[in-house]
């Protein structure tokens, strides 16, 4: 069993959880009052490498991170950083994350939030939708093709906006087959957990120009998203370098300045 098929086993029972406590009704009627989602395409279509900086308290691969008692807080400082858009894990297991920490983020920030978790089913874009969420995560490797694509629509039915993660070549085919137009290249295989910096640039040549392209994972710096860049990446997605450094304000403006210097004159 690959770490990724683990994950999804724990996610389907705190899912089957909390669908005993919240029914799908009840979840679209919470949906229904929750301010409509913002654009999150247009903010990662943004001057220059657009920042997606998240809130993870741990990960399978390093354990625990940080203790992130404020999440809202944390999202706050990214904002005056400078991050386009704010991720929050909210998956509980392996990354210590939890639905109401998208709640608080939201009622923070302006810019967009991305729900970062394993979502299987519909019932998690709603949930994602009804606590504030513009985009949410959808991961090939997690899917079957029929599942994404009706995920895809799903989303997009309700006003999130999908971000669809790749690793390989392969799942990049699904993607676009399935109609993503946001895809992020996650440089972490999340079967084995290793991390290979140079997925993005191998992948990202295969992307059309109209989809937006996000590198994800292993960013420990300015010169990590210089180098996404030049791959062609209009976004990066940074975890854990933000929550393990000291001042995560600004460890997102040094990202933002790299990313909209002059000299990087990326072709939008
Ligand atoms: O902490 P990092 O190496 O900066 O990576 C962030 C993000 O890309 C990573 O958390 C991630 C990418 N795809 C995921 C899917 C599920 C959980 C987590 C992830």
């Amino acid at each position: 069993m690959t770490v990724l098929d683990e994950i999804l086993d724990g996610v389907r029972v705190d899912l089957a959880e909390r669908q005993q406590a919240v029914s799908l009704d009840a979840l679209k009627e919470m949906a229904v009052h929750t301010p409509s989602a913002k654009d999150g395409y247009g903010a990662l279509r943004g001057q220059g490498v657009s920042v997606i900086a998240e809130v993870k308290r741990s990960s399978p691969s390093k354990g625990a991170l940080a203790a992130i008692a404020d999440p809202a807080a944390l999202a706050a400082d990214y904002e005056s950083g400078g991050a386009s858009v704010i991720s929050v894990l909210t998956e509980r297991r392996k990354f210590g994350g939890d639905i109401d920490d998208l709640a608080q983020v939201r009622n923070r920030v302006d810019v967009p939030v991305l729900r970062k978790d394993f979502i299987v089913t519909s019932y998690q874009l709603w949930e994602a939708r009804a606590y504030g969420a513009d985009l949410a995560l959808l991961i090939v490797a997690a899917l079957e093709q029929q599942a994404l694509i009706s995920l895809i629509e799903r989303a997009e039915s309700i006003g999130l906006t999908p971000l669809v993660e790749v690793h390989t070549e392969e799942e990049l085919t699904r993607a676009l087959d399935a109609g993503a137009r946001v895809i992020g290249v996650n440089a972490r295989n999340l079967a084995t957990l290793e991390v290979d910096r140079t997925a993005f640039a191998r992948i990202a040549p295969k992307i059309p120009s109209n989809i937006v392209k996000i590198a994800e994972s292993g960013v420990r710096g300015p010169h990590d998203l210089l180098a996404y860049a030049s791959a062609g990446a209009d976004a990066v997605l940074v975890g854990e370098s933000l929550v393990t450094g000291k001042d995560p304000r600004s460890a997102v403006a040094d990202l933002v300045a790299a990313g909209t210097h002059p000299a990087l004159r990326q072709g939008k």
